[in-house]
């Protein structure tokens, strides 16, 4: 039972001060963890929940990703950032079996993890998120939630073996999909199909469905990506809760206003290789990450014609978007 006496000195009820307390706790923990830590690629995290090693994808003569070494800190909330195509997507994939590396290995709570696929990744307690596909647009809330749950256990045998056995999971299931749709206030939503959703609702039923394993380790693909600036506040809350509820959270996004307000620690990509870590006030400063971002050489003077050919481009936008205004 909910114990809802007031603290007179805040006026909040025991309950909300606890939480608030434990809010505190974890991400005070988490910053202490990352307290004075060498700003370095590869840096060793005091408590790993994920270690990496020598992780290689390629695509023909392409190498997506060539990762030496990287750790996650359990616990925390880090972000993975770096420009389009630095093999941020494909690093997760391989980290959870939705695609086999060309080479490496990779523990997860101390468990080794290559090789192995992606519904035993989930069972073991590390899931990434999806964008919802056509195919599941056209299911239900409730159905994506429950599949959520049936397709990341594998458990196809035992149903057709044990339909009573079955049948109690199939229960469990439900209750826990109805808990999670309650608190990600979707639960109104249930039977709609879930291609008539926002895209703000879109990422929190992408969310609540990674959850219905109970996970550890929760890995978010672009969460804010076509999100509507007045749900950006709810969205950003459930990632922290993720934290609060001591799952560790790792995300790749580019909003880096997502990546300075919740994040706790940044890795950074670029050409598949991890470059730099660091804190989200501080990293954007780095120097690797600039060039990164820039391309390198963004420090040797330009050109007469390079500058020229940057203002004509420049001038032409400004036009462009000026008609557009106009045109309105
Ligand atoms: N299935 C594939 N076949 C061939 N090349 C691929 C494949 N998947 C990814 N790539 C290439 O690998 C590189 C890394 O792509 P990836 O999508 O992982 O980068 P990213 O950092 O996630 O980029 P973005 O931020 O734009 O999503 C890119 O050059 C991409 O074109």
């Amino acid at each position: 039972m909910r114990d809802d006496t007031m603290d007179e000195t805040t006026g909040e009820s025991s309950d909300e001060s606890k939480d608030a307390a434990v809010t505190a706790t974890r991400k005070a923990a988490a910053l202490e963890a990352f307290k004075d830590m060498a700003r370095e690629p590869g840096v060793a995290k005091p408590d790993p929940i994920l270690v990496v090693d020598k992780v290689v994808r390629r695509f023909g003569g392409l190498t997506a990703v060539d990762v030496e070494h990287v750790e996650v800190q359990r616990g925390a909330i880090t972000a993975l950032i770096g420009p389009n195509g630095a093999g941020k997507t494909t690093f997760f994939n391989q980290l959870t079996g939705f695609d086999t590396a060309d080479a490496g290995t990779w523990t997860f709570n101390g468990r080794a993890m290559s090789g192995v696929p992606a519904h035993k990744v989930a069972r073991a307690g590390m899931v990434r998120t999806f964008q919802l596909t056509k195919a599941l647009s056209r299911l239900t809330v409730m159905e994506n939630m429950r599949l959520g749950a049936q397709q990341q256990k594998g458990e196809s045998f035992w149903r057709a073996l044990v339909p009573g056995f079955w049948r109690s999971q199939e229960q469990e299931i439900t209750e826990r999909a109805e808990e999670l749709l309650v608190r990600f206030k979707l639960d109104a939503k249930r039977d709609d199909f879930a291609g008539s959703l926002s895209g703000g609702q879109r990422k929190l039923l992408e969310m609540a469905r990674a959850l219905m394993v109970g996970p550890e380790l929760v890995m978010l693909d672009e969460p804010m990506a076509g999100v509507n600036p007045a749900l950006t506040q709810s969205l950003l809350g459930h990632v922290k809760d993720l934290r609060e509820q001591g799952m560790t959270v790792l995300f790749v996004e580019h909003d880096m206003d997502m990546v300075r307000d919740i994040s706790d620690w940044v890795i950074v990509m670029a050409q598949g290789a991890v470059i730099a870590e660091g804190p989200p006030s501080t990293i954007m400063s780095d120097e690797r990450v600039i060039d990164a971002y820039l391309g390198a050489h963004h420090d040797a003077p330009l050109s007469d014609t390079e500058l020229q050919a940057q203002l004509h481009d420049a001038e032409a936008e400004l036009e462009a978007e000026i008609e557009e205004e106009t045109q309105k």
